[in-house]
């Protein structure tokens, strides 16, 4: 993964930052000592490269698929050599104007398909990659299927860059901006919003990301680098027509990313260098082999392909990577503090769900429940299996919208919002299936719980610009790890953690939130008694803190020892609704909870389960 672990100070120039700059001094020499034709190989493999990054963050890093983006580099492509041509501007006008009617299409594009899930989404790439590469070919003033021939080179400083040495050097240079505004992209708080989402999009939204925006951005983004590549291939072949902006271009691309790996930066390039350079062998050596004309790289492609996915589905480039020294962190010295959430006094009603229904077709998975939660207090909601727990969770946290009843919190009203706008209002949640970043450090992890505490966009975070609010989010999510007892497991990858251990990192995740309630989503499933105990510990503390809890949970002793109230579920409706003592004595109660021992000494794991 591009991500990183392990260290709290480490020197500035790490193994991997000295590996970086010797790569990029090896690239500055390259052009000066390569006969001019692998020059010019060079600068289509930076070109390629370019676009491989763009799907790098589309298809990588949230999960978006894109056959599409040749015709991406066609717009740039085309803008800069209309403008250059048929009105006599500079290249540096095309550009800007290549960009911007590239964003432009792209965003239109992005906000009619990016709601597409599935197999949808892919195939609407294709639709747009064919549709884009017809008006190129079919459009007089782009000199139809011919192209538009004689455009002019780029100057600097009135020096036309003719030769492919100079041409390399530009076309570095802007590889080298593309990579940067990428790995600080996906170093930021945004960046692993965009992790988030890959996982689903329950978790992202749960901490406040707009999914549907981030989808938009990230594709306008990966088309816009794209463009930049069209207007980089535009001035170095000094023509332009729409062969090399299909759909099948479109695919090679994504094969460079998906074979170089797909998560990588270093993946893109790799991927970039590995096929184009494969392509040249391959149209030298095969026709002589098979002694016969056609386009047999396309097969070996093909294969190579299956294999890569078959044996190293992650790409090429983490098996290289796996021998890197890793990166680290640098903890930020922290200059201010994240806004703080005003805390109701206890005992102020702070969650109020009334005759709350829930159906599913003809089944009411929640029928006519109504409670109460007063902040300070932890109030647990039980049930045996299918009692409509889970569905009453999700309909205060906003997964699913409430069929009728009232749901206010903090006194507004929540029963229809989603869970963005729900989680801003001061809700936090861990889940019942863990979900966190593997690939990420619990630091990292810890971080995303305070994605809406924090408000630098895509564009600052690219820009590195977003420091100040990023040192506050490590700061507050190493409080955090600190108080859940993870503190020392900071720059660990949160992959290598046991499920108990996870399970308390979701909730120092949540912490790191500021909330007003955190919610709990069977926390103790799945964990060994030595794990249970762990937890029970960390959530008497958290209550002795004074913390609000909403805890939905089948043990029985875990519950029964932690909350104050209890709210019990049955056939999605309300049973019984008391204290532990209380509920302990319910005669409907024991009966819906038939063989589980409710005693107060009970052990019971699992309990209703
Ligand atoms: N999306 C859905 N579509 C249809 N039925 C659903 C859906 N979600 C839940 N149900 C049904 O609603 C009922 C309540 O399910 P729910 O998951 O809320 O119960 P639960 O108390 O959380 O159970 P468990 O303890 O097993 O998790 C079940 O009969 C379940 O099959």
């Amino acid at each position: 993964m591009i991500s990183r672990a392990v260290s709290s100070n480490p020197p500035r120039f790490t193994p991997r930052v000295m590996l970086g700059a010797g790569l990029f001094v090896l690239a500055l020499v390259l052009p000066l000592i390569l006969p001019l034709f692998k020059v010019t190989v060079m600068t289509n493999i930076m070109i390629f490269a370019i676009v491989a990054i763009g799907l790098v963050l589309l298809t990588g890093v949230i999960g978006l698929t894109s056959f599409g983006h040749a015709a991406f580099m066609g717009v740039g492509a085309y803008a800069t050599a209309l403008i250059s041509t048929k009105y006599g501007l500079s290249p540096w006008i095309g550009l800007p104007v290549g960009l911007l009617a590239t964003a432009l299409v792209a965003w239109t594009l992005g906000l009619v398909t990016l709601r597409m899930s599935g197999h949808y989404l892919p195939l609407a790439t294709i639709a747009w990659g064919m549709s884009l590469f017809y008006i190129f070919g079919n459009t007089p003033a782009l000199g139809g299927f011919t192209g538009i021939t004689d455009i002019p080179p780029i100057s600097i400083f009135g020096t036309p860059l003719t030769s492919p040495r100079q041409y390399a050097y530009l076309t570095l240079f802007f590889l080298a901006i593309v990579m940067t505004l990428t790995a600080f992209l996906l170093q930021s708080r945004v960046g692993r919003a965009m992790r988030a989402l890959r996982g689903g999009p329950v978790v992202a939204e749960a901490f406040g990301v707009n999914n549907f925006r981030m989808k938009v951005e990230v594709f306008v983004v990966s088309a816009v680098f794209a463009s930049l590549a069209g207007w980089l291939y535009a001035h170095s072949q000094r023509f332009v027509n729409p062969t090399p902006f299909s759909v099948s271009e479109g695919i090679n691309y994504l094969f460079m990313a998906v074979v170089g790996g797909i998560n990588y930066i270093l993946g893109g390039i790799f991927g970039a260098t590995l096929i184009t350079q494969l392509r040249e062998w391959l149209q030298d050596w095969l026709p002589k082999l098979l002694k016969a004309q056609g386009n047999f790289e396309t097969i070996v492609f093909g294969i190579l392909v299956i294999l890569t996915l078959q044996f190293a589905r992650r790409g090429l480039w983490p098996l290289i990577e796996r021998f890197l020294p890793q990166d680290r962190i640098r903890i930020l010295p922290q200059d201010s503090h994240l806004p703080e959430r005003p805390k109701p006094a206890p005992g102020t009603p702070l969650l109020s769900v009334r005759n709350a229904l829930k159906q599913f077709g003809g089944l009411k998975a929640v029928n006519d429940v109504s409670f109460d939660l007063h902040a300070g207090e932890i109030l647990g909601l039980i049930g045996p299996n299918g009692a409509g727990k889970s569905t009453m969770f999700n309909l205060v946290t906003g997964v699913n919208p409430a069929t009728s009843g009232q749901i206010t919190f903090g006194g507004k009203e929540i029963g229809q919002a989603d869970a963005g706008t729900i989680h801003r209002l001061g809700m936090a949640r861990t889940f019942q299936h863990v979900h966190l970043l593997p690939d990420l450090t619990l630091l990292e992890n810890t971080m995303m719980g305070g994605y809406a505490r924090a408000k630098a966009g895509l564009f600052q975070s690219m820009l590195h610009l977003e420091r100040a609010e990023e040192a506050a989010l490590q700061h507050e999510a190493l409080k955090q790890l600190e108080r859940v007892g993870l503190g020392d497991q900071a720059f660990e990858l949160a992959g290598n953690l046991a499920l108990g251990q996870q399970r308390i990192l979701e909730v120092a995740r949540a912490l790191v939130a500021d909330p007003t309630l955190l919610l709990l989503d069977e926390p103790a499933a799945g964990l060994r008694y030595g794990e249970k105990q762990e937890l029970s510990a960390l959530l008497k503390r958290l209550r002795d803190e004074g913390v609000t809890i909403l805890i939905v949970e089948h043990d029985m002793d875990l519950v029964m020892n932690l909350v104050d109230r209890l709210v019990v579920m049955n056939y999605g409706q309300k049973l019984a609704e008391g204290t532990p003592a209380e509920i302990r004595q319910n005669k409907d109660v024991r009966e819906a909870y038939l063989g589980v021992d409710m005693t107060e000494d009970s052990a019971v794991a699992g309990g209703a389960a």
